[in-house]
């Protein structure tokens, strides 16, 4: 008899058994060309520096998620750099250079926030100056306060700048099987999050569409940048 298996496989795929091709409808297109725009746009702001960074969509349709390939520069990000994976990261089609064959080392991530937030339409990751040195400002409190903002009312639900926005901070690691479980421990204890950093790493962000993502991580970056700004002025 097989032992049960109730723990996640212990690497990420490494893709790529499958032969098949990502099946591009124009509607997927249409949204593949938009993660792009973001992610070279985040590129441009420094945000993705050195091959960092990793985006990712979700078809409210199909269910079906599509996600940057690893360990290439974001900046030159195209909808062939995108790799078709299912919520327990399983890649299901990969693009035919085998230099792209392989989905984000941090894909996990990724496949716990869509689990764990149903209605997340895309994931963002970045590497910013503001959210490393924040991230590691707070970590002994756990999460970054930011309160009392006007640009807090660009996360959804939010609807006044008397708000207390936590994000949570995880300590970073390389064992993604661990981290994923302290990433489905921050997203419960922090229900109302709009992003969680990791020490010393990153932020991830997410939003009910391409759109939502991009306007989260704009206002969450901006406060970042605020925060450390007020944080250096008030010492
Ligand atoms: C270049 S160091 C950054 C990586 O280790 C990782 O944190 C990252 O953001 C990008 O990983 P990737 O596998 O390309 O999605
Ligand atoms: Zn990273």
């Amino acid at each position: 008899m097989w032992e049960e298996i109730t723990e996640p496989a212990q690497t990420v795929p490494q893709a790529i058994q499958t032969t098949r091709s990502v099946v591009w409808t124009e509607e997927l297109l249409a949204q593949a060309d938009l993660l792009c725009a973001a992610a070279r746009e985040c590129s441009r702001r420094g945000w993705v520096p050195a091959t960092s960074g990793n985006f990712s969509f979700r078809d409210a349709e199909t269910g079906r998620i599509f996600i940057s390939a690893s360990g290439f520069d974001k900046g030159l990000i195209t909808p062939n750099d995108l790799l078709e994976i299912d919520v327990a990261c399983r890649v299901l089609a990969a693009p035919a250079d085998p230099g792209k064959g392989k989905p984000s080392a941090e894909t996990k991530l990724h496949g716990v926030i869509y689990r764990d937030r149903p209605q997340t339409g895309a994931i963002f990751h970045v590497h910013t100056i503001w959210n490393t040195l924040l991230s590691d400002r707070y970590a002994a409190q756990g999460a970054v306060p930011l309160e009392n903002y006007e640009l807090l009312k660009a996360l959804s639900g939010v609807t006044t700048h008397e708000h207390r926005e936590q994000v949570p901070i995880l300590e970073n690691s390389q064992e993604y099987n661990g981290l994923s479980k302290e990433l489905a421990a921050a997203l419960a204890n922090y229900p109302g999050a709009h992003g969680v950093l990791l020490r010393r790493h990153g932020l991830y962000t997410w939003g009910e569409s391409i759109a939502g993502a991009r306007r989260h991580l704009e206002a969450l970056e901006f406060l970042f940048e605020v925060e450390w700004r007020r944080l250096g002025s008030a010492s």
